[in-house]
């Protein structure tokens, strides 16, 4: 039980995440989801709200103005990344300057990743990692040199390409839907609670399967290469 507890309830160790998640009586806007238990600041929660907020000094704008059905999402994604203490099974060290850990391969629902893509195809970017790469002189990011603003849906071609490709793979595109019990939700409705609590269980517990096996034995190569949903049943 050890090995999975340690998967759950976390908060990654990265530019503004809390130490440890707890109850944060004044979370804003769309954060406010996350507010009984969260790896956010109010302050920081404030700031995902903010264009070019001190978070990264990050313009969403960089190619003219983005829509706000499209930013929204993005406001979303922002919460769910540094509020959510239900990441625990996807964090891995990060080769970075700026953070010790980053998300992996968070399963996203569905549908949180199709109505993304959908109300931002005609948004316009000129990159498809957000990550890296960026003009930086100003002190805000601006499109290096090379490159061109064009719609989202020329630069990510499917909803797949965007949820997965934006931010470095921090997600995973899934088949699962919302309510499922099989992937995280970027958007819940807190009155019943958060579903992502149950969804880092699952995945926690096909973590700690693998993470029984001692390392490099014929046993761990193996359970490397079953689907979870076998993986959390051992
Ligand atoms: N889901 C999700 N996952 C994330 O990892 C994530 N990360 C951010 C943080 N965004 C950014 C974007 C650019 C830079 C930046 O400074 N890029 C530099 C390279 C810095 C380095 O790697 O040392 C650049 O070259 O543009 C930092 C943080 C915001 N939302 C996220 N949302």
């Amino acid at each position: 039980a050890t090995v999975r507890d340690s998967l759950l309830n976390v908060c990654m160790d990265a530019k503004h995440h809390k130490t440890a998640p707890g109850p944060e009586g004044q979370l804003h806007g769309q954060c406010t989801p996350w507010k009984d238990n969260a790896c956010c600041t109010a302050n920081t929660s404030v700031q995902a709200h903010q264009d070019q907020s001190y978070l990264y000094n990050f313009n969403w704008d960089h190619c003219g103005i983005m829509p706000e059905k499209c930013k929204r999402h993005f406001i979303q994604d922002t919460c769910l990344y540094e509020c959510s203490p239900n990441l625990g099974p996807w964090i891995k060290p990060a080769d970075s300057s700026w953070r010790k850990e980053r998300i992996l391969h968070v399963p996203l629902c569905l549908e949180d990743c199709e109505e993304w893509w959908e109300d931002c195809q005609n948004a316009v970017t000129c990159k498809v990692n957000w990550h890296k790469g960026w003009n930086w002189t100003t002190g805000i990011n601006q499109c290096p040199r090379g490159t061109s603003c064009q719609k989202f849906r020329y630069v990510f071609p499917t909803p797949a390409d965007l949820c997965q490709q934006i931010w470095s793979h921090s997600y995973r595109y899934t088949a699962y839907r919302r309510g499922s019990g099989r992937c995280i939700q970027m958007w819940f409705n807190p009155s019943q609670g958060n579903p992502n609590v149950a969804v880092a269980r699952y995945y926690a517990q096909a973590n700690a399967a693998v993470a029984a096996a001692p390392a490099g034995s014929p046993l761990s190569h193996l359970l490397a290469l079953l689907p979870p949903a076998l993986l959390a049943r051992l």
